[in-house]
């Protein structure tokens, strides 16, 4: 934990400006001839040159040394931490685990990452990778960057410390961090341990949803969001940088830390949230609604209204519906859900969806509220709200398939016997007369 936070800017997607040292920022102008302190201007771009100007994304860097010096990445080998999940059948059974185990030997971020499931891939700059980490050490002297996918976090036990070349982030269990494609970080462990979340998006970069009739306020209120402040590291020493490029890790050696930026502008840059300022709308009639009003940010494909990738909360929220089976419903989907609990209890499984724990829910394969729900839920009392509390489930939801890695069908932690939840559900059919 070499760096600490220098603050925080708020706002989703603003033109930021930042600098750890007074003046590091050109005036009127991005690139000129000889920038201030002997530092170097780069640019950052995460979307095209032309993208339209709403959707343009680019931040420039003042910084010690430009991202360019470092030496010849070769193969790294971490097995478990890709992008294959696979050209064969995917099963459409409904699929469950526990929390990955923590590593029994000293593990980083990087090393404690673990496949679980994706689809689509970097060559198509499309669809997501699923993974989840558990690690019990810092990154030494090591930095990573994702150039296949902004990289969305959800810590779920332990806070990370993210050294990020743009600031630092802090983050803790219900906050989550998005580092975007190309940016180089390293994580610390302030707790010792930390076990969580990871989707990597290959597609469109994650925005705030469009709000409709909801208003102008509403869900994640874009004042929430936190930027960091420009924080800078100027360090020599043997480094390391891995990089993921197209699927695969590659190492390469760097006699310094790139998380030198001094300064930097732009609209380009890392984030977090915290999910417990979710301002989370519902039915205040009747009916249970689609979990799209649960929306935090998504990733836009290239047909209207279908995302490559929702990302959604469950968070504490009063439901008070008449008339109504209160819980999720049984259903089927065009899209495919892997879910996640980051605490508490999901309020559609009684038991065996536990904290850390996933699940996978395909295309068209039926699921909803396991038989002790149901029969829960069935006979409530309703003239009395369900004050559900203490929780934080979420969603990455997609359009495409979501194929799990074959580590992750072998897996010990797979709760071989899900199925079975629904296997108590009555018959409650009687024939009229
Ligand atoms: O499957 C799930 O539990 C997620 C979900 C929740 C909900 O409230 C409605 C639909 C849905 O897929
Ligand atoms: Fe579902």
């Amino acid at each position: 934990m070499a760096l600490s936070s220098n603050g925080y800017q708020t706002g989703f997607g603003n033109e930021f400006a930042t600098e750890a040292v007074a003046g590091a920022l050109p005036v009127g102008r991005n690139s000129p001839q000889r920038v201030a302190h002997g530092l170097y201007a780069e640019q950052l771009s995460g979307t095209a040159f032309t993208a339209p100007r709403h959707a343009n994304r680019r931040s420039w860097l003042y910084r010690i040394r430009p991202a360019a010096m470092h030496g010849e990445f070769k193969p790294y080998a971490q097995p478990q931490f890709h992008n294959a999940f696979g050209e064969g059948p995917v099963t459409p059974d409904q699929l469950r685990w526990n929390p990955l185990p923590m590593p029994a030997a000293p593990t980083d971020f990087i090393d404690g990452l673990f496949t679980m499931a994706g689809n689509g891939g970097p060559a198509a700059q499309s669809g997501v990778g699923i993974h989840l980490y558990a690690a019990n050490r810092d990154m030494h002297g090591r930095y990573f960057y994702d150039a296949d996918g902004e990289l969305l976090i959800v810590p779920q036990h332990g806070r990370l410390h993210i050294e990020t070349e743009m600031g630092v982030l802090d983050v803790e269990p219900q906050q989550i961090a998005v580092i975007p494609r190309g940016v180089r970080f390293s994580v610390s462990l302030p707790d010792g341990e930390a076990r969580g979340y990871v989707c990597e998006n290959f597609g469109a970069m994650l925005k705030l949803p469009d709000l409709g009739p909801i208003g102008s306020n509403g869900l994640a209120n874009p004042r929430d969001f936190e930027v960091p402040n420009a924080a800078y590291e100027d360090v020599e020493g043997d480094f390391e940088l891995v990089a993921k490029f197209q699927g695969h890790l590659w190492r390469a050696y760097i006699g310094h830390s790139p998380l030198d930026v001094v300064g930097w502008h732009g609209n380009y840059a890392p984030y977090k949230y915290d999910l417990r300022r979710f301002n989370t709308i519902g039915s205040i009639s009747y009916d249970h609604p689609d979990p799209s009003i649960f929306l935090v940010l998504h990733s836009p494909s290239d047909s209207e209204g279908v995302s490559n990738l929702d990302f959604v909360i469950f968070p504490p929220r009063i439901l008070a519906m008449q008339d109504t089976f209160r819980p999720p419903w049984f259903h089927r989907n065009i899209a495919s859900e892997f879910m996640g609990l980051v605490h508490g209890a999901y309020d559609a499984k009684a038991e065996g969806f536990v904290p850390g724990g996933c699940s996978l829910h395909n295309s068209m394969t039926g699921h909803g509220p396991d038989a002790a729900t149901f029969e829960k839920a069935s006979s409530a009392d309703l003239s009395q709200p369900d004050y559900i509390s203490g929780t934080m489930a979420f969603m990455f939801e997609t359009r495409a398939v979501i194929r799990p890695a074959m580590q992750a069908i072998e897996a010990s932690h797979r709760q071989r016997e899900y199925q079975a939840c629904w296997a108590g559900l009555k018959k409650h059919f009687r024939a009229p007369g």
